[in-house]
């Protein structure tokens, strides 16, 4: 008799793309066949509720970590930069997909004919006040230091509502990650994407991840087999320079690791404040064989540079973000 092994996902388009691509991945290994388990998470309960009043990283894990762990499921899909640094005991990353854009995007009403425009064309079309959809502590540090006269609204709900309230006229521009907009096949929308030094990504930002419990052998070792080793180093060094910054909930850090035309692993990183008047930036390099090593090295960097007062200063905000009007 052969096993069926349940991926345990949430339910939104974005949540069950990547679990049907793990599942097609999986089935073509021939190991198992595959059934998706549909959970509902606190964060797909709250979706009215600012992301910034409910916080907390797990959000969208949580009840999927635990399903795991009460052996309901076999393995979990998730987009990496959705998880907590820490995993529960037991659990553990066991493969990840290749790599989508890590970039973020910005969307145009669709009353625009600028799909790939230039980011300096983009920057004209927006102007110097533009009205920015994002909840996003990271992106909106980031932004208003490139558009110091916008506004940042709050923007939830999947993909396709935010695209909704943006043609109607709710924003003027929407940032979102061009990994999301590419697995739902909306692509075709995506006007510009901000390079990487000029938004540095969520930590694990276009990263598929696929969680197991760590004395499931068989499962862990076939996820091991389909792992991407060039998405996987990438995802290690990123959560370890979380970890090593002692993680949290939406922290406006970006940090990025890519591979450098030499071969060597190249980490750009920044944490920039609420109010974004102070930013720091690093850039590491380091091998394949340690990434945590780079990781670390980098934050140690960032913290010599004044991150820790920008990242104590987030944990103890506990107000509205800045609409920066
Ligand atoms: N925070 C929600 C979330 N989690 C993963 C993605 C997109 C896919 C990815 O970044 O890997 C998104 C949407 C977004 O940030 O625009």
């Amino acid at each position: 008799m052969t096993t069926l092994w349940r991926i345990g996902t949430r339910g939104s388009a974005l949540a069950l793309w990547q679990a049907n691509t793990v599942k097609t991945r999986l089935e073509g290994l021939g190991v198992a066949p595959c059934e998706i388990v549909v959970i509902t998470t606190d964060g797909d309960r709250l979706q009215d509720a600012p992301l910034s009043d409910i916080g907390g990283k797990r959000l969208f894990v949580k009840e999927i970590e635990d399903a795991l762990l009460e052996g309901e499921i076999d393995l979990a899909v998730h987009s990496a930069k959705d998880m907590a640094v820490v995993l529960p005991a037991g659990l553990h990353i066991a493969g990840v997909l290749p790599r989508a854009d890590p970039r973020d995007a910005v969307v145009l009403p669709d009353t625009h004919d600028l799909s790939e425009a230039s980011l300096p064309r983009l920057l004209e079309v927006l102007g110097s006040s533009p009205r920015i959809g994002t909840s996003s502590v990271r992106r909106i540090a980031q932004l208003h230091r490139q558009f110091p006269g916008a506004e940042f609204l709050p923007v939830r709900g999947n993909v396709d509502t935010r695209l909704r309230k943006l043609d109607a006229g709710d924003y003027d521009a929407l940032v979102l990650a061009a990994a999301g907009l590419h697995r739902l096949d909306r692509g075709g929308r995506i006007s510009g994407c901000l390079p990487v030094d000029a938004c540095i990504p969520a930590p694990g930002q276009g990263i598929v991840a696929v969680e197991c419990r760590e004395d499931a052998d068989e499962v862990t070792q076939t996820l091991v087999a389909m792992s991407d080793a060039a998405a996987d180093v990438a995802l290690r060094v990123e959560r370890a320079i979380v970890a090593a910054l002692g993680g949290g909930c939406q922290l406006p850090l970006g940090a990025h690791c890519r591979r450098a035309p030499d071969g060597t692993l190249e980490l750009l990183a920044c944490v920039t404040s609420i109010e974004s008047d102070h930013e720091v930036r690093a850039l590491g390099f380091g091998e394949d064989s340690d990434p945590e090593a780079l990781g670390e090295q980098v934050a140690e960097r960032l913290i010599a540079d004044g991150a820790g007062a920008i990242l104590d200063a987030v944990r103890e905000y506990d107000g509205p973000l800045p609409k920066h009007d």
